[in-house]
């Protein structure tokens, strides 16, 4: 990389190879192609500052939401060490590979999945792979998976802001990402710094999903807000950010989820988000 200055270069480990003495580059292209037999028309990730704050749920939510909607949608589980898509979804099927390609695994509804799980032959094994492996992991998922007309590719991203969550931006043509968060403070201070990578990543934030917002008392019919005051409005109007919603904490999602049915659910609350065309 060129550093701006031409001035001295002694000591400098690009002078080998030659950085152009100053003169001004191109930023390097990660990006990684996709497998010439996929056809993807928007990849769009989710993501949280932290984990646990319910983002596999909400991307296997908004993956529903646009398959009932007519278009065909694909999921793709980059959380390598944390995988719950194949969970959610009840698919106990394994994924198949052979000298073309890798071939996602279609859940009950349509929806083509590509996650760790569906390699590991135990789903109880850990992956204890370090940052750079994991990360070509996360490429293969995308250039040697043949999506197949694919209108919305959802990124189940890593929770955080290391080395995984660096390859997927600087890797995958990401049309943009949606945030999750949770009303706790500390969420909302993580949930910056998520906003802020997006930024130094050049990635549109399409909005902001706000879970475990309230919880809705079927017996009283009161709203309560069991994880405390949020704070997501200072942070929209901070950030000139949307909400694209806000998901109570309801009993319904977890049952669903972890009987891998997240598809027998009758509302995503999420009907109303719009995305790129
Ligand atoms: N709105 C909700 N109401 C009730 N349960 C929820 C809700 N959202 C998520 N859950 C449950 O909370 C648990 C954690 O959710 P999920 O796996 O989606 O979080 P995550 O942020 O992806 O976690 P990680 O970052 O560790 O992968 C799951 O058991 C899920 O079913």
């Amino acid at each position: 990389m060129g550093c701006g200055s031409s001035s001295d270069c002694g000591g400098c480990p690009s002078q080998s190879s030659g950085c152009g003495g100053g003169a001004p580059q191109q930023p390097q292209d990660f990006t990684a192609p996709l497998h010439e037999l996929s056809s993807v028309k928007h990849v769009i990730g989710v993501v949280s500052g932290k984990g646990g704050v319910g983002k596999s749920s909400v991307t296997s939510l908004m993956a529903i939401t646009m398959a009932r909607k007519g278009y065909k949608v694909g999921i793709l589980d980059a959380d390598i060490t944390g995988p719950s898509i194949p969970k959610i979804f009840g698919i106990k099927e394994k994924a198949y590979a052979d000298e073309i390609g890798m071939y996602p695994v279609k859940s009950k509804g349509g929806i083509d999945v590509m996650s760790v799980n569906l390699l590991l032959e135990n789903d109880t094994d850990p992956v204890l792979w370090r940052g750079p492996i994991l990360g070509n992991v996360v490429k293969q998922f995308y250039s040697d998976v043949i999506w197949k007309d694919i209108d919305y590719l959802f990124v189940d991203m890593p929770p955080g802001t290391g080395d995984v969550a660096i390859t997927v931006y600087q890797s995958l043509k990401l049309d943009g990402i949606i945030i999750v968060t949770s009303p706790q403070d500390l969420v909302s201070m993580i949930v910056e710094k998520a906003v802020k990578m997006a930024d130094l990543m050049q990635v549109p934030i399409i909005g902001v999903v706000e879970n475990y917002s309230y919880f809705h008392c079927p017996d009283n019919g009161k709203d309560y807000q069991i994880f405390g005051e949020s704070h997501i409005e200072e942070i929209l109007q901070k950030y000139g950010l949307l909400l694209l919603n806000r998901l109570p904490i309801d009993p319904t999602i977890a049952n669903l989820c972890d009987k891998g049915d997240i598809e027998a659910i009758e509302k995503t609350n999420l009907e109303n988000v719009s995305l790129p065309e």
